[in-house]
């Protein structure tokens, strides 16, 4: 092997800056079998590393390096050893591992979707059929670092639709404003949400029970959103977000990114038709550009600690 030379720090002309490595979008199918009757859980798992990395990157040293290969090992290994309870929880084992195994490993991030399978119940009996569900993916992101764990929990792609109740009026206007006041619109977006966890694996703390706190918080956020007569998309974010910290206590905030997908209402006038909402009206579905609703709905006295960046599209 030819010698590396080692740059001496003094004379670097560039240094290195934060840094991170992993293997990303392991995917993993757990199945369980109880008797004839099967259970699934199928994950896409993105492991993230950092640490004592600098010579990697310096000299090409990677006595710290543990292969991304492993990383991908240790998710299939782990998922036949102690099976799939839940995202989150299976996140945790894993970020614990790999702080835990290796001292140059000081950080690990975790990021875990889930794709959800329904059983094929008109299979008789429905004991190993299922159809993929595409309501939603569930995500689940566990940080372990030497402060213990940030777990947080959440979804993307929660198509939603209220086809009345909602109106975008009293806005400010300026020479630039087209737009008409609406009463009667349709509000439509596509949830994406992440909630973190007052959890941080503290002696002595149980963790929650994670899949009944993920189906918890999915209902309120529905619940609100149906039943919030809506202003605008950001009073609906609000009272979605103030019902699941209100209702969930082991979750400390949540953040929302929340596109309007806007629908208008055909002009065809032309036709000499009417195209009232009030006796049921035909819509243009836009596709770009939408408006973008981003905000974090806090427990009072709770810290925003989930970047802006966790959600955004
Ligand atoms: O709910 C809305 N919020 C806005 O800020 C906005 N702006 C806009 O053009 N339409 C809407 N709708």
């Amino acid at each position: 092997m030819a010698d590396r030379p080692e740059p001496a720090r003094a004379a670097r002309t560039a240094v290195l800056g934060p840094n991170q490595y992993g293997k990303a979008e392991t995917r993993v199918l757990k199945v369980t079998r109880d008797g004839a009757v099967h259970h699934v859980r199928d994950l896409n798992v993105s492991v993230a590393l950092s640490g004592d990395m600098d010579e990697a990157h310096y000299s090409g040293s990677n006595a710290h390096v543990l292969p991304t290969d492993t990383a991908k090992n240790t998710v299939y290994a782990f998922a036949r050893e102690h099976g799939i309870d839940s995202p989150e929880a299976f996140a945790v084992r894993l970020a614990r591992h790999f702080t835990d195994s290796r001292e140059a490993i000081r950080r690990a991030r975790v990021r875990v979707e889930e794709y959800a399978w329904e059983r094929i119940d008109v299979s008789s009996p429905a004991r190993h059929s299922f159809a993929r569900r595409g309501r939603e993916t569930r995500v689940a992101q566990v940080t372990r670092d030497g402060e213990g764990f940030e777990v947080l929990g959440g979804l993307t792609d929660l198509v939603v639709m209220n086809t009345t109740d909602s109106e975008f009026r009293g806005y400010a206007k300026d020479a630039y404003t087209t737009l008409q006041e609406d009463g009667d619109r349709i509000l439509a977006t596509e949830v994406s949400a992440r909630w973190r966890y007052g959890w941080t694996g503290a002696a002595g703390a149980e963790p929650p029970a994670w899949d009944a706190s993920y189906e918890q918080a999915v209902r309120h956020l529905l619940t609100a959103f149906a039943d919030t007569y809506s202003h605008s998309l950001q009073q609906t974010l609000y009272a979605m977000g103030a019902r699941v910290v209100e209702h969930r206590p082991e979750i400390e905030e949540i953040r929302f990114s929340l596109p309007n997908k806007h629908h208008f209402r055909v002009d065809l006038e032309s036709f000499g038709l009417t195209n009232d909402a009030a006796d049921g009206a035909v819509y243009f579905a836009a596709d770009r550009p939408y408006g973008l609703i981003e905000a974090t709905v806090l427990r009072p006295g709770a810290d925003a600690r989930i970047p802006d960046d966790t959600t955004t599209r």
